[in-house]
C-alpha cells in the first residue's frame, strides 16, 4: 500500500465518526482532501461543513457540500484533519499547509478532534518537522529573533501568505521535550498569531493508515 492509499484509508475510516444531521469541521491538506471526497458520499445526510481554509471550502463546494461560517454554527461534534507529526499522546505538529490558525480555531470549537494520517506521521517525539508559526508581517524580524532566543532556527516561508494575510516562519531545532509549555511560550510572543503545536488541544482519536490497515489510538 503506498502513502496515498494509507492517507485515503485513514480518511475513509473517519466517516464512522460523522453523526447524521450535524455540521462537520474539515481540515486542510492532502489527507483532508481524501476525507472531503469521502464525505461527499454522505452529503445528503449532513447539515454542512465548516472549513479550515479557503482551499478546503472550495473543494467542499465542488462536491456540493454546503460551507457554513463558524460563527453561525452552535455545535460542531467532530473536526477531522491531518497532521505533519503525531506522538503517542496524540499531540501534533500541524501547519505544513499553512492553515494552522483556522485549524486551531475549528479544533477548539469541536467536541472531538479526529486526526487522520498515514503511518509516516507517527513519531515518538515531536520536532523533526519544522514548526510552522504564523506571524503578523510587521513583526517578522522581531519574532524571528525571539524564536532564535529559544534555540530555534526560523526560516521565512518565501512567497507564502496565509488565508489571514500573514506570513509563516518554519522553525527548526526547537526543543520539544515539553510541547505544552512550548506552545504557551510561543503564543506569548507579541506578533505571533498561532503556532503549529497542538498540545493544549491534542487529538481525541488518531486514525493511522498503515500497511497492516488503519490503526486507532
Ligand atoms: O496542518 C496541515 C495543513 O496546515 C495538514 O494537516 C498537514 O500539513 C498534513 O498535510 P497532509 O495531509 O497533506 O500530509
Amino acid at each position: 500500500m503506498d502513502q496515498n492509499a494509507m492517507k485515503k484509508a485513514a480518511a475513509v475510516a473517519a466517516l464512522a465518526y460523522i453523526e447524521p444531521g450535524t455540521v462537520v469541521g474539515v481540515g486542510t491538506g492532502s489527507t483532508a482532501n481524501y476525507f472531503i471526497d469521502a464525505l461527499a458520499t454522505l452529503k445528503d445526510r449532513i447539515r454542512g461543513a465548516v472549513a479550515s481554509s479557503d482551499a478546503t471550502a472550495e473543494r467542499l463546494r465542488q462536491h456540493g457540500i454546503e460551507v457554513l461560517e463558524l460563527n453561525s454554527v452552535d455545535a460542531l461534534p467532530v473536526y477531522v484533519d491531518g497532521a505533519d507529526e503525531v506522538n503517542p499522546h496524540r499531540e501534533m505538529i500541524k501547519g505544513g499547509g499553512g492553515a494552522l490558525t483556522r485549524e486551531k480555531i475549528v479544533a477548539a470549537v469541536a467536541d472531538q478532534f479526529i486526526c487522520i494520517a498515514d503511518g509516516s506521521k507517527r513519531v515518538e517525539r515531536l520536532g523533526a518537522f519544522p514548526l510552522p508559526v504564523e506571524v503578523i508581517p510587521m513583526a517578522r524580524s522581531y519574532v524571528a529573533r525571539r524564536l532564535a532566543g529559544l534555540g530555534g532556527q526560523p526560516k521565512y516561508r518565501e512567497g507564502f501568505v496565509t488565508d489571514n494575510g500573514n506570513i509563516i516562519l518554519d522553525v527548526h531545532n526547537l526543543d520539544m521535550s515539553r510541547p505544552l509549555k512550548l506552545e504557551e511560550q510561543l503564543n506569548n510572543i507579541t506578533g505571533v498569531v498561532t503556532n503549529g503545536l497542538f498540545a493544549l488541544r491534542p487529538a481525541d482519536v488518531v486514525l493511522l493508515g498503515t500497511a497492516q490497515g488503519v490503526e486507532r489510538y
